[in-house]
């Protein structure tokens, strides 16, 4: 199918007079990894609580096609439609995991629904019966086969709040992979990692983008996981598009480095000149 599976179109998002989205638009395609970038305050976790239904956008569509192409406009959208119904699903800046809970556990809890549905809600669970019984061996299957990908089966019941922080964002990552989501928006995914971590979550996106139908929106200051993971960035300051295009489109466009290194876009040239392009290109790998 053609149609891009995310249609940003002219997103505004006001709080107040601050308007933290003007004007947005951008895509997301099918089978793809979007990386949506920018300086600190640039308004990207705005924009993923308007894709996500926890807010409302003062003006603009989000359109979205799934696979089999039903189509949905986002912002009409009551947020647990949008996890539910299109298949959008997120992880926050903040790991929000059940600490206590097993890390298998964990992973029973984000197929709830799906159990519920089966149990005749409780009723047929009581009793143990046909159904529930093979939804409930699927769950935990299922559970196994992203426990395998994240490499955490070894942990599966041990508390989650016991692993190490690295192993929590991709228990996070796995957990949401549960719901078979079309559209996995994640919110800064490396934030914290160490290198040895950072590859590992590296890994297992693309592994999620390869052997999957899931389509990857990612904000992420950490530019080595952005420029090697993402086959499309969209770059905002000031809750604007500055650039849009792949890695190396980005990299090199002015528009960002003066964004990251804070000067002001008639001053790039100059800047490039003192400081040469290799330096500048570190600046912003490194940018946070
Ligand atoms: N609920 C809110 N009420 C008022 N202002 C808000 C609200 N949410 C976000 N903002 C403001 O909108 C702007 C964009 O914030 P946002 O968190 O989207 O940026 P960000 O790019 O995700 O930043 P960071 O990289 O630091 O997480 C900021 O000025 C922020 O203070």
């Amino acid at each position: 199918m053609d149609k891009p599976l995310l249609q940003v179109q002219h997103l505004t998002m006001e709080f107040g007079g601050l308007v933290a989205i003007g004007d947005l638009s951008f895509e997301a395609r099918r089978g793809e990894i979007t990386a949506l970038i920018g300086p600190n305050g640039a308004g990207k976790t705005t924009v993923f609580n308007c894709i996500t239904g926890f807010y409302k956008p003062t003006k603009g569509m989000i359109h979205f096609t799934n696979h089999d192409g039903s189509e949905f406009l986002l912002e009409r959208m009551p947020d647990f439609q949008i996890t539910a119904k299109a298949k959008v699903a997120r992880t926050f800046q903040n790991i929000r995991l059940f600490p206590g809970l097993t890390v298998l556990e964990n992973m029973l809890v984000a197929q709830h629904n799906k159990l519920m549905k089966a149990s005749g809600f409780l009723v047929l669970g009581l009793f143990g019966i046909g159904g529930y019984r093979q939804a409930s061996a699927e769950s935990v299957e299922l559970a196994q086969y992203w426990l395998e990908k994240a490499d955490l089966m070894d942990r599966a019941d041990d508390p989650a709040g016991d692993l190490p922080y690295g192993a929590q964002r991709r228990l996070e990552i796995v957990r949401a992979m549960c719901a078979g989501p079309e559209l996995l928006c994640l919110d800064e995914p490396a934030a914290g990692l160490n290198p040895k971590e950072s590859l590992a979550l590296n890994e297992l996106l693309m592994d999620i983008r390869s052997n999957t139908g899931t389509s990857i929106l990612l904000i992420e200051h950490d530019m080595s996981v952005v420029m090697q993971i993402s086959d499309h960035i969209v770059v905002l300051e000031y809750g604007r598009k500055i650039s849009d295009g792949d890695p190396a489109f980005v990299r090199a466009d002015p528009r960002v480095i003066a964004a990251y290194l804070g000067v002001d876009d008639e001053e790039v040239e100059t800047v490039l000149t003192d400081v040469g392009d290799a330096k500048v290109i570190e600046q912003l790998d490194t940018a946070r």
